[in-house]
């Protein structure tokens, strides 16, 4: 890694390999970031002239040979995509678009804990003054809008989300089941849909959570068609804060499709503060601190159906990195 230096703008890098006719190696500049850990490498393509391929994406965040991350984060103009300018039609204020991938090399729907940083990433370029207002970007999911509070958390509305089981689920209080390593038997769960798919389990104790092998992914049936991100929650119970709100406390742990276990999911959190709050039934509260290894987010059931999700995000270094003709 180097402290200098940026990709050429006409250099395209798929599946690692620079395929602009040369042989040169060529640096990417890239910016590192976290919301409560979940980190991410994070590519200003604000030309939109790169294609990061999955060895690209898997030689970024690779935690030995590379920079390091749970996902990559290429800010793009959403009218270099086809998803992106499908939105431009309906919401042109979605100038830039999130192209997320999960460290796999898979690309994923939508990243909570990613819009946030997206956002004071895009702050730090000068494309975005969320002190003046909101930032409206695009992702696969949908667009998406993130307003800044006074504290510096960021705040995302993450548009509608969905119980792909209906009612029938939602009154049963599962629908899928999930056997985790180690476990006698598969226990049940319920499937979110956050724009991408979750599936939360509930456990009775902090010291369950604790003991969980998430080394490996958590078997779910029936059989996701695409994966799933799988949740193990314990509610914490309920109070009522200085304001006269209700608020709901969960501690969550999270194995992502396409990463592992990771500190933190903003989506999973999402999911998990939705089952809990269904499974409490009528009169549950519609504000959930969700407790992660890596820090604490805050989930709201917004009276539109769409639910908000606020915490930090920080930007901790920049450099460059090589990617190497062929090598990757
Ligand atoms: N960590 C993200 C979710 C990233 C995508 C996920 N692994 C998937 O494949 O759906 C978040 O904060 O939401």
């Amino acid at each position: 890694m180097t402290t200098s230096g940026a990709t050429s703008p006409d250099a395209t890098i798929s599946d690692g390999t620079i395929s602009d006719g040369t042989t040169a190696p060529r640096t990417l500049a890239f910016t590192k970031g976290h919301g409560t850990h979940n980190d991410f490498v994070l590519v200003d393509d604000r030309d939109g002239v790169l294609d990061l391929g999955p060895a690209a994406v898997r030689a970024l965040a690779d935690r030995r040979g590379g920079i390091g991350a749970d996902g990559v984060i290429r800010l793009a103009p959403s009218a270099a995509l086809p998803e992106g300018r499908a939105l431009l039609e309906s919401e042109p204020a979605a100038r830039w678009f999130m192209d997320y991938r999960n460290g796999d090399g898979s690309v994923a729907e939508m990243c909570g804990n990613g819009v946030r940083v997206f956002a004071a990433f895009a702050e730090s370029l000068g494309l975005a003054d969320l002190g003046a207002g909101e930032l409206v970007l695009g992702t696969r999911a949908g667009v998406r809008r993130v307003r800044k509070e006074p504290d510096g958390w960021y705040a995302v509305d993450m548009g509608r989300w969905t119980f792909p089981g209906g009612d029938a689920a939602v009154a049963a209080g599962l629908d899928a089941s999930v056997q985790v390593r180690g476990w006698t038997g598969a226990r049940p769960a319920l499937s979110v849909d956050l724009g991408n798919p979750h599936t939360v389990v509930a456990l009775g104790t902090d010291d369950e959570l604790d003991a969980l092998d998430l080394t490996v992914a958590p078997d779910v049936r029936p059989v996701p068609p695409h994966g799933t991100n799988v949740e193990l929650v314990v509610p914490l119970g309920e109070s009522v804060d200085e304001h006269g709100t209700s608020v709901g406390r969960v501690r969550m742990r999270v194995h992502e499709r396409g990463v592992g276990e990771t500190r933190s999911c903003g989506t999973g959190a999402c999911a998990a503060a939705l089952a809990v709050r269904a499974w409490a039934g009528g009169g549950a509260p519609d504000v959930w601190f969700v407790e992660v290894p890596g820090g604490t987010v805050r989930v709201t059931a917004l009276a539109d159906g769409h639910v908000e999700l606020a915490g930090p995000a920080e930007l901790v270094f920049a450099g460059t990195f090589p990617l190497v003709d062929g090598s990757r």
